[in-house]
C-alpha cells in the first residue's frame, strides 16, 4: 500500500498552485503545504500498517487495500469503516476535514450505483464505466481526491446561465471526439494543493438553462490549464510548533480552481450536461450519506478533543469543581455526546440499499448534522469562557522561555499550582490555536459551511426526518375528541 514516501514523491509534479501572485515550485518543500502534506503522508503510513486494522480484502482483486475506499456491504464492514475513519481522524484530532477518506467515501458509494450514471441523456459514452474505473484507480493507488462542488459565490439570486459574463462557473466550452474542454472556475477545494485528483461537480441545484455547467468530472491536479489560487496560508506564520501546534500541522489550505481551456478525456467524465443527473449522483447513490457520516465521525473526534481541552484548562486554573464550571463542562459533554450518538445511531439504523451499499441511517445522520452550526460555536464559546484571559497572558513566543533573561518571569508569574509555566503556556497556546488564531477562525467557518450553508444542512435534516409519523400522531390525537366530547373532570 501507498506510504508517505510514495505520496510525497508523487506531489513533485507540474501542478500550478499560486500563492502571493507566484506559482509554487514544489508543494512538498513550500512552508504553506509541506506540513499538511506530511500530515496526509502519516495517514497513508497508518493505513499501510496492518496492525491498525485499516485494511480489507478488495473483493475485485483479493488484495489488501484501505477499507476507507471500499463501499461497506454489511453491518460489520460499516463498523470497521467507522473505526478506521476514527483512527485517521484521531491522528489529526479532527482538525483535517478533507482527509482522503472524505471524497473517498463519495467515490466508494458512486461505485456501488452505476445506474445513477447510466448515460441515457448524454454523449453516448459509458459514464457508469468511467465511475467504476475511477473507483478502481482510487482503491488500487490509494488516491487522495479532493472535491470542488460549489460554484463561485458571484450571486446566489440566480444560477450561472443568468450571471454576467461567460463561463464564471466551470462548464463545457467544447465537445471533442476524445473529450471535452472545460472553462471557468469552481469556488473552493480544500486540500487540493496536496491531493492527487479533484472531483469537479455541482451539488447546488441548477436550472435547465445551466445544462453546460451540469457536469461532473475528475481532473489530476497537475493538468495543463488548471490553476489553484490558495487563500492566505496560515502554516508559514506559525513561528514554532510550540506557539501554533495546530496551525503548524493541520492547515489543509483551500483553493479557488480556475480552468483555462482544460482538456478532460471522456474517461474522466461522470455526468454530462445532465441537471437531474448531478443531484442523482450525490443523493441517489448514498454518497452524500456515507461522505457526511465520515465527516461526522471526524467532527465528533474534534469535539472530544475540545472537551478535553476545556476540562484541562479548568483543572489547571483550579476551577473544575466549582458548580458553575461543572455545569459548563456538563453542557459540553452533552453537546459532544449528541454528535457521538448521531454517528452511532446512524450506524445502528444502517440498511442495505438496492445495490448492496450498507448506508448509515439518514435520519440520525442529518439530525446531528443539522445542529452542527449551533454545536460548534457553542463548544468554542464554552472553551473561550473557561480560558478567560489566560490565552492572552502568554509570551509572544517560545523565545521568552528559551531566553535566560526572561525565563525567570515566565516561571514565576505564568505557572499554576502543579503546572509549571512551560506546560501552562503550552496548553493555553494550544487552546488559542483551537479558538482564536486565524487557523481557528477558518475552522469556525469550515464547520458552519463545509456541507453547505446552515439553511441547506437543516433542509437535509427536515427532508430526512420523516415528518409523516409525527404528523400522523398529532392528527390521530386531534381526531380522538371533538366539540361533542365529554367535559374534562375538574
Ligand atoms: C473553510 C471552507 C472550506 C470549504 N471546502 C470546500 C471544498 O473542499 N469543496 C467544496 O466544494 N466546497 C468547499 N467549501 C464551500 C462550501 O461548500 C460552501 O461555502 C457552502 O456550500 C455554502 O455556499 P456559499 O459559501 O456559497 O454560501 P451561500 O450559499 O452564498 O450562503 C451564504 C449565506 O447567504 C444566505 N443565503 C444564501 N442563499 C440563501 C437562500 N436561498 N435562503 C436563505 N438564505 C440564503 C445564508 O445566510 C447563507 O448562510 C468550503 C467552505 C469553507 C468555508
Amino acid at each position: 500500500m501507498r506510504t508517505s514516501t510514495d505520496y510525497l514523491a508523487s506531489l513533485e509534479d507540474g501542478r500550478r498552485v499560486v500563492v502571493d501572485g507566484e506559482p509554487v515550485k514544489n508543494v512538498v518543500e513550500h512552508p504553506a503545504f509541506s506540513p499538511i502534506a506530511h500530515t496526509i503522508g502519516r495517514l497513508f503510513d497508518l493505513a499501510a500498517d496492518p496492525a491498525n486494522n485499516m485494511q480489507a480484502e478488495d473483493p475485485a482483486t483479493g488484495r489488501a487495500v484501505n477499507r476507507l475506499f471500499l463501499p461497506p456491504r454489511d453491518a460489520g464492514e460499516l463498523t470497521d469503516y467507522r473505526r478506521a475513519a476514527q483512527l485517521w481522524a484521531t491522528e489529526t484530532h479532527g482538525f483535517v476535514g478533507r482527509s482522503p477518506d472524505h471524497v473517498g467515501a463519495f467515490v466508494a458509494a458512486f461505485s456501488r450505483h452505476p445506474e445513477a450514471f447510466a448515460d441515457d441523456r448524454g454523449p453516448g459514452k459509458d459514464l457508469a464505466e468511467n465511475v467504476r474505473a475511477f473507483h478502481r484507480r482510487v482503491v488500487e493507488n490509494d488516491l487522495y481526491v479532493s472535491y470542488a462542488i460549489i460554484p463561485p459565490q458571484a450571486s446566489r439570486t440566480t444560477t450561472e446561465h443568468a450571471w454576467e459574463g461567460d463561463f464564471i462557473q466551470v462548464g463545457v466550452a467544447e465537445e471533442r471526439p476524445d473529450g471535452i474542454i472545460v472553462q471557468g472556475a469552481q469556488m473552493l477545494a480544500t486540500g487540493a494543493a496536496v491531493a492527487d485528483e479533484i472531483l469537479v461537480s455541482c451539488i447546488k441545484p441548477l436550472q435547465a438553462q445551466d445544462e453546460d455547467f451540469a457536469v461532473s468530472f475528475t481532473v489530476p491536479v497537475d493538468t495543463d490549464g488548471l490553476t489553484l489560487y490558495c487563500r492566505r496560508p496560515y502554516a508559514p506564520v506559525a513561528s514554532s510548533e510550540y506557539d501554533y501546534p495546530l496551525t503548524s500541522r493541520y492547515d489543509e489550505t483551500d483553493a479557488l480552481l480556475v480552468f483555462d481551456k482544460v482538456f478532460i478525456p471522456w474517461e474522466n467524465v461522470f455526468v454530462y450536461k445532465d441537471v437531474p443527473g448531478l443531484r442523482q449522483q450525490f443523493f441517489g447513490t448514498g454518497a452524500h450519506v456515507l461522505g457526511n457520516w465520515q465527516a461526522q465521525i471526524r467532527f465528533a473526534t474534534k469535539l472530544r478533543f475540545m472537551a478535553g481541552l476545556a476540562h484541562k484548562v479548568a483543572e489547571v486554573n483550579g476551577v473544575e469543581k466549582f458548580p458553575g464550571v461543572v455545569e459548563k463542562l456538563g453542557e459540553l459533554a452533552s453537546l459532544v455526546s449528541i454528535v457521538e450518538s448521531g454517528v452511532l445511531a446512524a450506524e445502528h439504523a444502517a440498511e442495505s440499499d438496492d445495490q448492496g451499499l450498507f448506508r448509515p441511517g439518514a435520519r440520525a445522520l442529518y439530525g446531528a448534522m443539522g445542529l452542527q452550526s449551533e454545536i460548534h460555536p457553542r463548544v468554542i464559546g464554552i472553551l473561550r469562557d473557561l480560558a478567560g484571559g489566560g490565552v492572552l497572558q502568554l509570551p509572544a513566543s517560545v523565545a521568552e522561555l528559551r531566553n535566560e533573561a526572561t525565563r525567570g518571569h515566565m516561571d514565576r508569574y505564568v505557572g499554576s499550582p502543579g503546572t509549571p509555566a512551560e506546560e501552562r503556556i503550552k496548553l493555553f497556546k494550544l487552546v488559542w490555536d483551537a479558538i482564536g488564531s486565524e487557523f481557528a477562525g477558518r475552522h469556525q467557518q469550515y464547520e458552519l459551511f463545509y456541507a453547505g450553508a446552515p439553511f441547506v444542512v437543516k433542509g437535509y435534516a427536515y427532508r430526512n426526518y420523516g415528518y409523516d409519523q409525527p404528523l400522523a400522531e398529532v392528527n390521530d390525537f386531534l381526531a380522538s375528541y371533538s366539540t361533542h366530547g365529554t367535559e374534562a373532570a375538574r
